[in-house]
């Protein structure tokens, strides 16, 4: 969980290298990658920029006369900071930088660049390599910085599947302008399933501790209650177990577009890019920042013991909210898929709705009304509503800002948080309707029953939650929001005699957990007092600071 040094190295090393080396380059390095007998990390951003790949500042200037490429870090915000595995235990990384041939500047490139000896593992010549120090969480990864001095690597050093510098110098361009950024997507696309798990992690902690906590009583005179069978605590828990769900299977489509992306790209197809994009960018937004409340909740929820490091759950948070920030810090992402958005918009207001993708169709189809009695389809229906009105609002206030004469930049900085607000009704909507398909498809008439309780209670959670959308222009009624609460404190009592087997089928291990109120046996108190007892402070009876500060206040006479 506190994350793996070479983490990295299986999760966008050898991905980049999958991605963006050539067969003939591959052939040399991926088996080596695969066998581990080099380790390597991704090294993209820098002390001064991360979000802004445009603006990275480590340079590589091809040298026609040598036919290398000199890497270059001129100043301190140049510095590669952050990349996981890269302080100490890599000995390659795959670098991010701009590329500047026969003095033109290409952008960003990918280079494979060998840090460290392979048998000495010290640092190289021209190579400035460490750790960057104690983070929230993920502290047993090696997150590191990187300088160049003038640093050299032959020129087929450069990741060539898709651009390449001949020789002399000549560049062939890419066939998309953003394939180098896949290791990117490859990650945002399996961050649904990752954080999903993360979240069932801590629910599952949560969940079995709430069957074996009891405090007060819901009826009087009978024994103390579950505190799982008190319905705040319900609502606290239950709509997560489901988002968790819904997570691992919206994440399971984007990884299956992504594995298709990659074959689509080989065969010069680069059309699934900007789908693919905008997707796992609002993805990777709304499911990393729900996870993270989603955590916080479980935590909560087991009271004053939550907040023992003995629940674990501390450090799942610290590990998944990291989620919110790497690949993409959150707000940058939904503006990504808010370009997106507004470019749908404006297809429609053209007049060519039928260019529409199927993901943004609905954004050209009004609907007056829905009878949510009738079942899930009308809360899709519903959904598709709140999210068309806040996509068209926040493109309508941008479009009449550029109007307006606006510049493009000013109109869409202005137009911001309404563009964020329609990126996560966007993709709330994608999650839904990925939860409602996969449940669907589920063939055990059982499993398919309880999965449809966990559907029921997602969407009545979801539609109260994102009401005042739907109650600005009068689509539902007051009368509406009373049936979909009623709905949803139905469907958590309907759910509660399945809690434990819900978070027990994702089958953590004990030794997976870490916790010790979320034990499969149940012992909480007697494992709490031994974990207590275990603690570095009680190994001797008096402190040697008692000797050395409480002792001379206690006996002064002062
Ligand atoms: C197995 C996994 C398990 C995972 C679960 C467990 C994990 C356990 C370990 C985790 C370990 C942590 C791993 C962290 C590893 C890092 O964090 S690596 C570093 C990640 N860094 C980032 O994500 C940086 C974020 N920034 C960016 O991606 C880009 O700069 C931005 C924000 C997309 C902007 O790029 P830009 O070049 O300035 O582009 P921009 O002008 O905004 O857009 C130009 C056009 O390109 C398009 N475009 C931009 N990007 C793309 C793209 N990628 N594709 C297609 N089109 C694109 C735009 O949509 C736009 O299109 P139009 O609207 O013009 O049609
Ligand atoms: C745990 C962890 C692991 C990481 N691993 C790696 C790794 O392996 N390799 C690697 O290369 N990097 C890695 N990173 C770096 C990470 O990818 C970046 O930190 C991330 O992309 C955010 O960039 P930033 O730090 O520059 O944030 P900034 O962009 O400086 O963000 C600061 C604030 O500015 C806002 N902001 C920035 N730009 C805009 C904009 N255009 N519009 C509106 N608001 C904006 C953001 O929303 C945010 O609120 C890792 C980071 C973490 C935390």
């Amino acid at each position: 969980m506190e994350g793996h040094p070479l983490a990295l190295h299986d999760v966008m090393f050898i991905p980049a290298l999958v991605a963006q080396a050539s067969d003939e380059q591959n052939k040399k390095w991926l088996r080596r990658a695969q066998r581990r007998e080099i380790v390597g990390c991704y090294a993209q951003t820098e002390l001064g920029h991360g979000s802004n790949l445009r603006k990275l500042e480590t340079t590589a200037t091809y040298d026609v006369s040598t036919q290398e490429f000199v890497l270059h870090t001129p100043q301190i915000t140049s510095l590669k900071w952050w990349p996981g595995g890269l302080g100490k235990s890599s000995n390659y990384a795959v670098v991010v930088a701009n590329m500047i041939v026969k003095e033109k500047h290409l952008g960003p490139h990918s280079f494979l660049v060998q840090l460290r000896d392979e048998i000495t593992h010290q640092s190289l010549k021209g190579i400035t390599v460490g750790d960057i120090g104690p983070k929230l969480s993920f502290n047993a990864i090696d997150n590191g910085f990187l300088g160049f001095d003038n640093y050299r690597i032959p020129r087929t050093n450069l990741l060539m599947r898709h651009s390449r510098v001949e020789p002399d110098g000549t560049y062939v361009k890419p066939p998309h302008a953003k394939i180098n950024y896949s290791a990117m997507v490859r990650v945002r696309s399996h961050m649904a399933t990752g954080q999903g798990n993360f979240l069932a992690q801590a629910l599952t902690i949560a969940v079995r501790y709430s069957t074996v906590r009891r405090q007060g009583f819901i009826e009087s005179g009978e024994q103390e209650v579950k505190v799982l069978d008190y319905q705040t605590q319900q609502h606290r828990l239950f709509p997560s177990i489901a988002k968790a769900y819904a997570f691992t299977f919206a994440g399971y489509e984007t990884i299956r577009l992504y594995e298709q992306l990659l074959k689509e790209v080989d065969t010069g197809n680069v059309s699934l890019m900007a789908d693919l994009h905008a997707l796992t960018s609002g993805l990777k937004s709304v499911v990393t920042h729900q996870t993270a409340q989603g955590i916080e909740q479980a935590r909560m929820a087991c009271g004053g013991h939550g907040y023992s490091q003995a629940s674990y759950i501390s450090e799942i948070f610290g590990v998944a909210v990291g989620g919110c920030t790497y690949e993409g810090e959150n707000m940058v992402m939904l503006l990504q898929l808010a370009r997106y958005l507004v470019k749908s918009v404006e297809q429609i207001k053209a007049g060519e709705s039928g260019k529409l993708g199927p993901l943004v169709a609905y954004l050209a189809v009004k609907v007056d009304g829905v009878d949510l009695e009738k079942g899930v389809e009308e809360y899709m229906k519903a959904f598709q509503h709140v999210s068309r009105l806040q996509t068209w609002k926040a493109s309508e206030k941008f479009l009449k800002l550029l109007k307006s004469g606006e510049k493009r930049e000013v109109a869409w900085n202005k137009s911001s948080v309404e563009l964020t607000r329609a990126s996560r009704l966007h993709t709330r909507l994608y999650i839904a309707e990925t939860f409602k398909r996969s449940v669907q498809e589920v063939a055990d008439p059982r499993l398919k029953e309880v999965l449809t309780d966990l559907l029921h209670l997602h969407v009545n959670y979801e539609l109260l939650d994102m009401a005042t959308y739907a109650l600005e222009d009068g689509f539902l009624s007051s009368s509406q929001l009373d049936y979909v609460r009623d709905q949803l404190y139905f469907y958590l009592a309907k759910i509660r005699p399945n809690a434990v087997s819900l978070v027990d089928s994702w089958e953590f291990s004990d030794m997976q957990l870490r916790s010790v109120l979320g034990r499969r046996d149940g012992n909480v108190y007697e494992n709490l007092v031994a974990w207590a007892k275990a603690s570095p402070l009680n190994k001797t009876d008096v402190l040697p600071s008692v000797e050395k500060y409480l002792k001379p206040m206690m006996n002064s006479k002062l």
